[in-house]
């Protein structure tokens, strides 16, 4: 039977298959984004009022929820606050930034997290989805791809799949790209590139299942709710999967849906799937949330211990009923769209990201598999050099869902000698504990969603003045410090879309201790330049690095970023790939050639032109020091 309602892929519904801007907006676009961020806004108002205005749960403001009309409102701005002035809070999408009382609201519980108001509506409206499930009614099931582009261990996938088998129906994959969420959430052009490819192979993988992968170009993304409920209707189809994904605007909009889609009389499903261990699972003996990664590391491995199903891959999908193809034929010949036009890459920085990151399941697969069989043993004593190419540099496919942590650490264990998560192989130990982190800043994300509005952690710590110097951040974000270490990373970074770890917490700890830059203009370029951009395992490294997240190293531990580079680029190797200046000096003179005047290494320097460092060690560590004290004593409220 063909479906019921035909889906509209017209022009208007900006399908996949003729995604173009209209020259109108293409000019609007490019005008906003090179005008100068102070002439962005037109309103102002004033702090107070902005603050009081503040979306307790970091959605759109308020004005944006009350538009009826389809245009976007005009954006306020206040040109007082530093974090506005210099495009750390972006106010087309966000509200401004929350004050400290809110944070302390969520951390009496006074306030309902969007974790807590998900949970919320799937709970109240369980009966009702239940008895709709149940019913087994329905010409499809439709599982929403998001950050899981992937076909194996797939919670969400497989269970619309056991679904759409009892029903004797099939499963219908979509796939929605929002041009404006990639913009808001800063999404780099690297990561994009990197998602349309896996989808490319993920639509193929599909396909040999007989399920289509419908694709569609949603430019705004509060249009996508409305959006998926006229899919499931045009499609006939009563209910509909997707993994949950765990930052606030993703969970208020999963809430959205359950709620949209009942009206309805659809069931929508989402599936705990991106976390090994789901959050707000492990807690303290006194019922908290842990802040202290150790305590919270001991649980995460005894909780999967003593539940080991947990770990368990999730079944295949099977395959769609014969005749799905010739039914859905239009949805099986949807086109994957071109990348935006301001995320699109040069040819050659394609071509080069191409063969770094091959892209799909397929690709994570094998090197998951290349990993653990040559690499994982050693993984402990050779991890934090970055020239070694020890890691196993599956970031990025960690952060897309072509391979979920749940199969990374599961195959982690079954080579492991105990085949338990601890024990055994140290390097194994080891690595599951590294992946483990990533669930844990997913778990601190969810129950301090206020890391996710532009705020530290310690949010007492919001009163530090930092400074805003644009020379300082141009300096680092191309590698011209005159830190070696420094200046080798950010140039990887710039060049391959990926930095070592070791490296990402040393230039990060150089822009906040060193050049005291306000840290989240920090946080925001990587996540424009990395192709494992990942919001959570970002803001918690910055946290980390500036001593304003959570678990983080104390704020009067300053990285000496000569000394860091000294043991771990002991013989400069990395320096010398990536910062060619340097490349003719010898021994250990290389991690600070202008360490002493009138030296071969100086004299070597300075003739390639490579600057001296911006700002001296010694200064930059008591000035630090100086203003990280005064900014904690300040009253925070
Ligand atoms: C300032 C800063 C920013 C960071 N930004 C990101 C980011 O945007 N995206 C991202 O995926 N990671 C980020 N990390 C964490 C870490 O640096 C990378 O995950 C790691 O370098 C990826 O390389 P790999 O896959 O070879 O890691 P491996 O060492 O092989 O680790 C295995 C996996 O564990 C996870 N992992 C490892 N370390 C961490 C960590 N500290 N936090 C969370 N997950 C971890 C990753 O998924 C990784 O693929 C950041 C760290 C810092 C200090």
């Amino acid at each position: 039977m063909p479906p019921k309602r035909k889906v509209d892929i017209s022009p208007n519904a900006a399908s996949a298959n003729n995604y173009t801007d209209s020259a109108g907006d293409r000019a609007n676009k490019r005008s906003r984004l090179s005008k100068p961020i102070t002439n962005n806004f037109k309103k102002e108002v004033p702090p107070e009022q902005l603050t009081a205005n503040n979306d307790e749960n970091g959605g759109p403001a308020e004005a944006v929820k009350a538009e009826s009309n389809d245009a976007d409102p005009e954006p306020t701005f206040d040109h007082s606050r530093p974090e506005e002035r210099s495009g750390i809070v972006d106010r087309r999408y966000y509200p401004a930034e929350m004050s400290n009382e809110r944070c302390a609201q969520y951390n009496n519980n006074e306030i309902p997290r969007p974790i807590e108001l998900l949970y919320k509506a799937i709970e109240s409206t369980a009966a009702q989805r239940k008895v709709i499930r149940d019913k087994k009614e329905g010409d499809a099931v439709i599982h929403w791809f998001k950050r899981d582009l992937r076909i194996r261990d797939n919670t969400g996938l497989s269970k619309a799949s056991a679904l759409a088998k009892e029903m004797g129906k099939g499963v219908i994959g979509v796939w929605i790209m929002s041009p404006q969420d990639w913009e808001a959430h800063l999404v780099s052009p690297a990561k994009c590139d990197f998602e349309l490819r896996s989808v490319k192979t993920l639509k193929m993988e599909l396909a040999e299942l007989g399920i289509p992968l419908h694709i569609e170009v949603i430019e705004k993304r509060r249009h996508v709710p409305k959006r998926l409920v006229e899919m499931a209707k045009g499609w006939g189809v009563k209910n509909v999967f997707c993994n949950i994904e765990y930052e606030p605007d993703e969970l208020r909009r999963e809430e959205k849906l359950v709620k949209l889609m009942l009206e309805e009389g659809v069931n929508f499903d989402p599936q705990h799937d991106d976390c090994v261990v789901p959050p707000g699972t492990l807690k303290t003996g006194g019922g908290k949330q842990y802040a202290v990664y150790s305590p919270w590391y001991r649980n995460w491995v005894s909780y999967l211990h003593s539940r080991p199903h947990v770990l368990d891959e999730q079944p295949m999908p099977s395959q769609n009923p014969p005749d799905f193809r010739q039914k859905y034929k239009e949805l099986f010949d949807a086109m994957v769209p071109e990348v935006p036009e301001s995320k699109r890459l040069t040819d050659e920085d394609k071509e080069r990201l191409h063969h770094l990151y091959p892209a799909g399941e397929a690709a994570a697969l094998e090197r998951l598999e290349r990993f653990l069989k040559e690499k994982i043993g050693k993984y402990k004593d050779t991890r934090n050099f970055p020239s070694k190419n020890s890691t196993a540099r599956l970031s990025v496919h960690h952060a897309a869902g072509t391979l979920a942590a749940r199969t990374s650490v599961r195959l982690a264990r079954d080579v492991n000698t105990t085949k338990k998560l601890d024990g055994g192989i140290q390097g194994i130990q080891s690595w599951i504990s590294e992946v483990a982190w990533r669930d844990f800043y997913r778990h601190v994300l969810c129950h301090w969603p206020y890391v996710c509005m532009h705020k530290p952690f310690k949010f007492e710590y919001t009163n530090i003045a930092w400074e805003y110097s644009d020379p300082h951040f141009e300096t680092w974000k191309t590698g011209r410090t005159g830190y070696p270490i420094v200046d080798a990373a950010m140039r990887c970074m710039n060049n391959t879309a990926y930095m070592h770890n070791r490296l990402r917490m040393v230039t990060a700890s150089f822009l906040a201790k060193h050049l005291l830059l306000d840290w989240r203009l920090g946080e925001q370029y990587f996540m424009l330049k990395f192709i494992d951009g990942d919001f959570s395992a970002n803001n918690g490294g910055w946290g980390f690095a500036s001593s304003t997240g959570v678990d983080p190293q104390p704020y009067f531990r300053v990285f000496n970023p000569w000394l860091q580079s000294e043991k771990f680029d002991e013989e400069g190797e990395f320096i010398r790939l990536w910062v060619p200046e340097l490349k003719d000096i010898e021994g250990k003179e290389i991690h600070n050639p202008y360490a002493k005047s009138g030296t071969k290494a100086a004299a070597i320097a300075e003739k390639n032109g490579y600057p001296k460092p911006i700002v001296e060690h010694k200064f930059a560590r008591e000035r630090c020091l100086a203003r990280y004290k005064a900014g904690i004593g300040r009253d925070t409220a």
